[in-house]
């Protein structure tokens, strides 16, 4: 694919079946699983996105063992693992690797080194493991020496900066000699994350207790299991976005359950907003297009920090001036989302203002452009959340259209299916 993308709709109708990928965050979570089993958990539908592809070739290409407590490491040859911008895999490998037989140095894109990675590091430090920063401190790359003997099972963390950091450490709690109970300071980020880990960890036979901001997990084997990973909710907010950017939509999404592990999943309810229904059927989700005048003005995307440019980008587009809270996070994403939305929001008179906590659009100044090119920052949600403006800008260029891979490769060529002409440049 060349490095650009033109978009082009010309009718403002779309009636298709896409069949989504694999959840990126369940695929992730469920290799870490399988590989902290040994075998006994074994995952399928396998996501095509390439962090978690990536990840599955490094788990599921090597034959680790876990250290139990005070075993030596010995003398291992120390490997190189890049992951690239795969935040989640970063996170989770770190405490992965801290139990492993194996010495690392775990590395990844340029963005991956101004991720935060500190808060995990020094919990993972307090219960012994032995991680040293190679660069800065409190970033990546990290040299890690599998293997230590535990200090302590109870630590504390805070919980408002990534959600990423608690579930690195849920993983790997049941392979801890004394386990571990994880005491959560102050607010806690992207809680359904946290859930989804629970969940996931439960179908594998690991059992938790979740007490006021304690979440504890005692020593113990994992069930010999499966764990299917459902179809990508994140990705069918797209599918979402243009709907509600439609005139008429009638969407098949099949796959998508209403009792998803994913909190992606609460879109339905979001777009529910700008019209959109969803009936739960044949398997799937059926998505349609109802006339509807907007009313809802407030936005709180604390528990949904994926979906925030997606929903951002369809008021900018409705001209819907909504307010928004809980983007905190936004900026330590693959790029701070916050500065690239009011950037190429700026292209079509768009203003997404920061009042402290709180971001309001402005749609005062508004404009439809006849041709506008969308610098995505190395960020997947970027390219897919502004694709859906094609609805209403007749040529809309996206660039380095293929940071889509990260977690839904076929985003393009499913945008085909629905009609949309696609020119590579
Ligand atoms: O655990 C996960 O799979 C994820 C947690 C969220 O991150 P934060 O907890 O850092 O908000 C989310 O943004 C990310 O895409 C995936
Ligand atoms: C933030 C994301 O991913 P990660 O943190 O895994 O890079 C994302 O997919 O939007």
């Amino acid at each position: 694919m060349k490095p650009n993308i033109i978009l082009r709709k010309n009718s403002k109708k779309v009636n298709t079946t896409i069949q989504l990928t694999g959840s990126k965050s369940e695929c992730n979570r469920a290799l870490v699983i399988e590989a902290l089993s040994q075998g006994k958990v074994k995952v399928t539908n396998v996501s095509d996105a390439a962090d978690a592809v990536l990840l599955a070739n490094i788990l599921r290409n090597q034959d680790l063992k876990i250290l139990s407590s005070g075993e030596d490491l010995g003398e291992a040859p120390t490997t190189e693992i890049n992951i690239g911008p795969a935040g989640t895999a970063m996170r989770f490998l770190t405490a992965y690797y801290a139990i492993a037989n194996e010495e690392v140095i775990l590395t990844g894109s340029e963005r991956m080194k101004q991720r935060p990675i500190g808060i995990l590091v020094d919990a993972l430090r307090t219960l012994g493991a032995d991680i040293t920063y190679v660069e800065q401190d409190g970033y990546p790359p990290l040299h890690i020496k599998g293997g230590f003997e535990q200090k302590t099972d109870l630590i504390s963390i805070q919980g408002n900066i990534s959600s990423q950091y608690i579930t690195a450490l849920l993983l790997i709690a049941a392979r801890l000699t004394q386990g571990l109970r994880l005491q959560i300071e102050g607010d806690l980020t992207s809680r359904p994350y946290v859930e989804m880990t629970l969940s996931m960890l439960q179908q594998a036979g690991i059992q938790h207790q979740w007490e006021d901001n304690v979440i504890s997990i005692a020593p113990q084997p994992f069930a010999e299991t499966s764990i299917w990973v459902e179809p990508d909710w994140s990705a069918a907010s797209y599918w979402y976005a243009i709907a509600a950017l439609s005139d008429e939509a009638e969407l098949f999404l099949p796959g998508l359950t209403s009792y998803s592990l994913q909190g992606d999943s609460v879109i339905g309810e979001i777009m529910a907003n700008f019209g959109i229904t969803s009936q739960f059927k044949d398997g799937g989700v059926y998505l349609k297009k109802e006339p509807k005048p907007i009313v809802r003005k407030i936005f709180d995307m604390i528990q949904c920090p994926d979906l925030a440019q997606t929903v951002i980008v369809v008021c900018a587009a409705l001209g819907h001036e909504a307010t928004f809270t809980g983007l905190e996070t936004l900026k330590i994403k693959e790029t701070d989302r916050i500065a690239a939305l009011q950037n190429e929001l700026g292209k079509m008179g768009v203003k997404l203002i920061e009042k402290g906590q709180v971001y309001k659009l402005d749609c005062s100044e508004k404009f439809i452009p006849q041709k506008m090119t969308i610098k995505t920052y190395e960020d997947h949600r970027m390219a897919m959340a502004f694709a859906p403006l094609a609805l209403v800008i007749p040529e809309l260029e996206i660039e380095e259209a293929a940071v889509v891979d990260k977690s839904y490769p076929a985003f393009w060529t499913d945008l085909e299916k629905a009609g949309f002409e696609t020119l590579d440049v």
